[in-house]
């Protein structure tokens, strides 16, 4: 898969804007605040419908304007591909695939899979669960559509139950029926989640270990542990016998959306005992993981953001990395950085073709 062409219309600080792009390396250079980030969320959004960096769509319109466009068109299994996303203030964002627009926007999710490595990836080891049940959830959703239905259907009925405990607590009464229709559909949701990303872990950690040992130079033990509640119980019982507490919070206590992936290094956690060399490293290999992961899984290669990989890696990591897009096994790559010797003296040592976007 590869993405031939990119244009953006009031898309952040870009007022028009469109590359032509190589079906291999693209490297965006420039000084701070150009717009390189962007340009690569702006290829991110042609995958996920959504910015990695900004979620809040209206943000992502250039200031002063009413609506952007972003326009990808794609090469997959030899047919052209159209994907354009636009969005106008105060209106639902609208996905087209070749002029179709979509009516869901979790249909398109893994259509054209994609991995990104940025700073902002520190969230997942500094930030709370809430950042790593996502990482899991975007891992898994692009090669297992159903995974991501399932999960949406979990989050309504979660609303709804937490709705009906603060009807509870203003009125002092609810219907126990709905309770416990809403107890049986977290049930039945939740055991899926929880039996696909205890699934997932299983042939994830193995990936991920290797992706370690292979870009640090360490021989320290690495893992990543799955936290569930659904581990000691069954997520319906679970709800039956925290209902009291569940009553005094407001709030359901139990269930999937309370799992956590705990990032280890030597049996510690990495955030408090980890060096900043080996939570870079840590973040690398997880990401690079998660590109093996999608492509066994959905056989299709994603394409590759390194954005600002400098700022993560010395050189000699660096060129391990692109180095990598020599290997038939990797697609197309896109680099930010703000030195173009330095990014250009990195991909030429690669034996395949590049293209430089000053910006
Ligand atoms: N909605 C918006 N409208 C106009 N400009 C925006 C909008 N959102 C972000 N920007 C601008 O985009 C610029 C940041 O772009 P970006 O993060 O891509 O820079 P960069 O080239 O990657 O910089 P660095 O090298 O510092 O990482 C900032 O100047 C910011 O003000």
């Amino acid at each position: 898969m590869i993405l031939q062409s990119l244009s953006l219309l009031n898309y952040k600080n870009f007022e028009t804007e469109s590359f032509e792009l190589d079906p291999k390396i693209n490297c965006f250079v420039g000084n701070n605040g150009v717009g390189k980030t962007n340009v690569l969320d702006a290829v991110y959004h042609l995958s996920f419908g959504k910015s990695y960096f900004n979620p809040i769509t209206s943000q992502n319109i250039k200031h002063g304007e009413e609506f952007f466009v972003v326009e990808g068109t794609y090469e997959k299994n030899d047919r052209a591909e159209k994907i354009v996303v636009s969005a106008k203030k105060n209106q639902k964002k609208i996905i087209k695939r070749n002029g179709k627009p979509y009516e869901k926007f979790s249909e398109h999710i893994g259509f054209l899979p994609l991995v990104i490595i940025s700073p902002a990836d520190r969230d997942l080891i500094i930030e709370g669960s809430d950042t790593r049940r996502k990482f899991m959830d975007g891992v898994i959703s692009q090669g297992d559509s159903s995974y991501l239905r399932t999960l949406i259907n979990y989050n309504k009925t979660l609303a709804q139950r937490n709705s009906l405990l603060k009807y509870f607590a203003a009125n002092s009464t609810f219907n126990q029926d709905t309770l416990e229709i809403y107890n049986a559909q977290l049930n039945e949701y939740g055991s899926i989640i929880y039996q696909k990303r205890s699934e997932f872990l299983d042939i994830f950690m193995p990936i991920f270990k290797k992706r370690y040992v292979s870009i640090s130079n360490g021989n320290e033990e690495v893992s990543l542990i799955y936290k569930s509640q659904l581990q000691d119980e069954n997520l319906l019982t679970l709800l039956q016998n925290n209902l009291g507490k569940d009553k005094i919070t407001q709030y359901t206590n139990f269930g999937i959306h309370k799992d956590d992936l705990l990032f280890e290094i030597d049996g510690h956690p990495i955030k408090k005992f980890g060096s900043q060399g080996q939570q870079k490293s840590y973040l690398i290999a997880l990401k690079l993981a998660q590109f093996d992961f999608i492509k066994d899984q959905s056989g299709v290669l994603p394409i590759l953001l390194l954005d600002d990989i400098f700022d993560k890696l010395d050189e000699e990591r660096v060129e391990q990395i692109i180095t990598l897009v020599d290997d038939e096994n990797f697609g197309q790559l896109f680099i930010s950085d703000t030195h173009a010797d330095r990014t250009e003296a990195v991909v030429r040592k690669v034996h395949q073709t590049y293209k430089m976007f000053r910006l």
